[in-house]
């Protein structure tokens, strides 16, 4: 179970959020909404261990996550605001590698599958600098497919991606919590997850 309790957060002098409470258990969805700059990056960064709350704390199974990063790293998949691909790279090459740094090898024929269930096809062994940002969006989130983690944290997946490739997402979503998965994702686009439960937290 992931918790945040009485999480604060402030940014230069500003307050971004505080009082910040919530559980979430598996097969559980937590959709993060706010305007720009509500602080909902800040967040998500926060729910990662990659920023230190200002006040409160971020806890998995009943563990401050700080104290346990090692561990917490290889329950999460963050995958953050940038596609966080590299152009240099061709789309299987970079799969593979982000796959690897989460601690799972992955083949050519495994990744190549990934990328053509993410509706990928033909564009595998392209550099990535060659590919639209909803087909780059298509490579950064076929990770999603090879590193089975027990939470994801997601900012923003849907940008730039277009009406069939965000079903595809919603089903990836929905299968992964059917199966006691739990997630946090923000976005400024409509997509309605069937999950357990469903937490709407919204910044202002
Ligand atoms: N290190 C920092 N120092 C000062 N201000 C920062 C820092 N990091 C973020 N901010 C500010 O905090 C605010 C919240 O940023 P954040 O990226 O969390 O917002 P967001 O809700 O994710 O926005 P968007 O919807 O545009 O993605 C912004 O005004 C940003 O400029």
């Amino acid at each position: 179970m992931l918790q945040g309790n009485n999480l604060e957060c402030v940014r230069g002098d500003r307050v971004l959020f505080s009082g910040i409470n919530f559980s979430i258990k598996p097969g559980e969805l937590m959709q993060v909404r706010g305007p720009n700059g509500s602080g909902k990056t800040s967040l998500l960064r926060m729910l990662c261990g990659l920023a230190v709350p200002n006040s409160g704390k971020v806890s998995w199974n009943g563990a401050n996550i700080r104290s346990i990063s090692e561990e917490y790293c290889g329950v999460i998949t963050y995958l953050g605001h940038m596609s966080g691909i590299k152009d240099e790279l061709t789309a299987i090459e970079n799969l593979r590698i982000a796959s690897a740094l989460s601690g799972v090898e992955v083949d050519e024929k495994r990744a190549c599958e990934a990328l053509h269930q993410m509706g990928l096809i033909e564009r595998e062994n392209l550099f990535t600098k060659l590919l639209s940002q909803g087909q780059k969006r298509r490579v950064s989130l076929a990770r999603l497919l090879l590193v089975r983690t027990q939470l994801w944290i997601l900012d923003e997946p849907l940008t730039a991606l277009d009406v069939s490739a965000i079903e595809l997402m919603k089903n990836i979503l929905e299968r992964y919590l059917a199966q006691g998965g739990m997630v946090v994702l923000t976005t400024h686009q409509e997509i309605d997850v069937s999950a357990a439960v469903t937490h709407q937290l919204y910044l202002s």
